[in-house]
C-alpha cells in the first residue's frame, strides 16, 4: 500500500467540481474488509421495475439505508465519516448496488433530478471486482470517457453532471467477480422512493 493516496482525476468539469474520481482512495485491506461486510450483511433485494408497457428485471441486486437508522452490523458509518474529508456534503441516502457478474449492469442515465438537492454532490464507493463506467454527454455531444473503478476508488459527480451527462456500467462477457457501489445522495426532505 503507498502512503499517498493517488491524484484525483478530474472527468467532467463544471462549475459545481464536475466528476471526479480518487482511485485507491481507500487501503486495500479495508476496502477488502468493506466488501466482504456489505456483501454478507446488507439487506439484498432483487427489484422489478415498469419499463414501458413490461415490468423487467433490474440487472443488479439493491439495498438501500438512511444515514439516521444506520445498522451498527455495516461499515456505512465509516464510509461516511471518510466521505465527508473528502467531499462533505448532507448525505442522507446511502444507496448499496451488488453486481454479481458480468451480466449484472446499469444502463446509461442520470440520477433522478427529483430525488436529488441541488448543487449537492453524489459519492460512489466502489468494491470488489473492478468494472467500467461509461460518462458522456447527454445529446450526442461527444463519445465521453470511460473510467475504471477499482476497488477502493471515491467518484463524485455534481448535481449538474447529473444534467449535462449520463453514466453507466454496461454487461461484459469477461469473468468478473462481484462488485458493490455504495451511493451517497443528499435527497429532498419529504422524498420516498417511487
Ligand atoms: O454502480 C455504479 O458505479 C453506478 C451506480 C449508479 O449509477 C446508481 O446507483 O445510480
Ligand atoms: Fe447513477
Amino acid at each position: 500500500m503507498s502512503l499517498f493516496a493517488a491524484a484525483p482525476m478530474q472527468l467532467v468539469e463544471d462549475a459545481e467540481g464536475g466528476v471526479v474520481c480518487w482511485p485507491q482512495w481507500l487501503p486495500e485491506a479495508l476496502a477488502r474488509a468493506w466488501f466482504e461486510a456489505l456483501h454478507a450483511g446488507a439487506h439484498w433485494a432483487h427489484q422489478r421495475r415498469p419499463m414501458y408497457d413490461r415490468v423487467v428485471d433490474v440487472p443488479r441486486l439493491l439495498a438501500a439505508y438512511e444515514t439516521d437508522a444506520l445498522p451498527a452490523s455495516l461499515p456505512l458509518a465509516a464510509m461516511l465519516e471518510r466521505i465527508q474529508a473528502t467531499a462533505p456534503a448532507a448525505y442522507n441516502a446511502i444507496g448499496l448496488n451488488l453486481y454479481r457478474d458480468g451480466r449484472d449492469s446499469v444502463a446509461m442515465h442520470n440520477d433522478k433530478l427529483h430525488s436529488i438537492v441541488a448543487g449537492q454532490p453524489i459519492a460512489l464507493v466502489s468494491l470488489g471486482a473492478t468494472r467500467r463506467m461509461r460518462i458522456r454527454p447527454k445529446g450526442g455531444g461527444g463519445a465521453g470517457v470511460g473510467v475504471d473503478l477499482t476497488p477502493g476508488s471515491l467518484l463524485v459527480m455534481s448535481h449538474a453532471s447529473q444534467r449535462s451527462h449520463e453514466h453507466g456500467i454496461a454487461k461484459t462477457t469477461r469473468a468478473v467477480g462481484p462488485r458493490i457501489s455504495a451511493v451517497f445522495r443528499v435527497r429532498p426532505r419529504h422524498w420516498r422512493p417511487d
